[in-house]
């Protein structure tokens, strides 16, 4: 099984460049997904955060609060740790229980969308890292656009991440989003033949 991690910045377009894989028939696990997961009314994951950030991070029926956790961890290193270390243990153990899975299904290979794969210092858990790029003005301007933050909420949400050259520096492969959907589309080809050749390399 080929585990290919996928990751890049904030609204950097790792979702869209998943999504280009997936249609292309490439199973796809996105710890983001499985983050969310990891907190669903009635979990352990949600009961801990209770206990630790008290009941403003709640909404009324009791679910997380996103937007109130968000302004809470993306301006407090500190909390922001003792969220990450309630929900990352569920986030690695449900990934390797899927890629086993996906294994045991017959697919030989499997890209894993991690925004916070260096952060989290899970380099160690693929075969080989995609980084999805683009220049950090680019990256803010999408964000802002995307999720309708100030500049100050997005500086906040940046700031909180490893800078996106340095990600770039340490990707197997990069794939290049700056410029529109087809040229990235483009590139998602000749990666993924890439990978097969790989693929075909290890199975020989
Ligand atoms: C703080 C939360 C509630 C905000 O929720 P919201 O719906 O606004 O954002 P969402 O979950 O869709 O994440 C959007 C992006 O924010 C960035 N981000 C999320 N968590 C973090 C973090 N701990 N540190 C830095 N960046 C982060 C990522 O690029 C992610 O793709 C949420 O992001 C969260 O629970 N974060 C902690 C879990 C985590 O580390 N997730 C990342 C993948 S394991
Ligand atoms: N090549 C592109 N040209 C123009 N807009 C793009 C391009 N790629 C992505 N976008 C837009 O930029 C925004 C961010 O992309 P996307 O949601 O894929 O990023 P992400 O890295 O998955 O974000 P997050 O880390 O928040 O999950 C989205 O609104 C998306 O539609």
């Amino acid at each position: 099984m080929l585990v290919v991690g996928l990751t890049g910045g904030i609204a950097s377009g790792k979702s869209t460049i998943a999504k280009m894989f997936t249609d292309k028939g490439i199973p796809l696990i996105c710890a983001d997904e499985l983050a969310r997961k990891a907190v669903e009314p009635g979990s352990s994951g949600l009961e801990e955060i209770e206990r630790v950030f008290g009941n403003q991070v709640l909404d009324r029926e009791g679910r997380l609060d996103r937007e109130a956790m968000a302004e809470i961890v993306f301006r407090d290193p500190s909390a922001r740790k003792r969220l990450e270390s309630i929900i990352h243990p569920f986030v690695a153990s449900e990934k390797e229980r899927i890629i086993r899975e996906l294994e045991a299904l017959g697919h030989s290979m499997v890209l894993v969308d991690v925004p916070l794969l260096y952060e989290s210092g899970w380099e160690g858990s693929f075969d080989l890292i995609v980084v999805a790029y683009v220049p950090r003005q680019l990256q803010a301007g999408r964000l802002v656009q995307r999720d309708k933050l100030s500049l100050d909420q997005a500086e906040a949400r940046l700031a909180a991440q490893m800078d996106i050259e340095d990600k770039k520096k340490r990707a197997d492969i990069v794939i290049d989003n700056t410029g529109d959907l087809e040229h990235t589309c483009r590139q998602v080809t000749a990666v993924l033949k890439k990978l097969e050749a790989v693929v075909i390399e290890r199975e020989s």
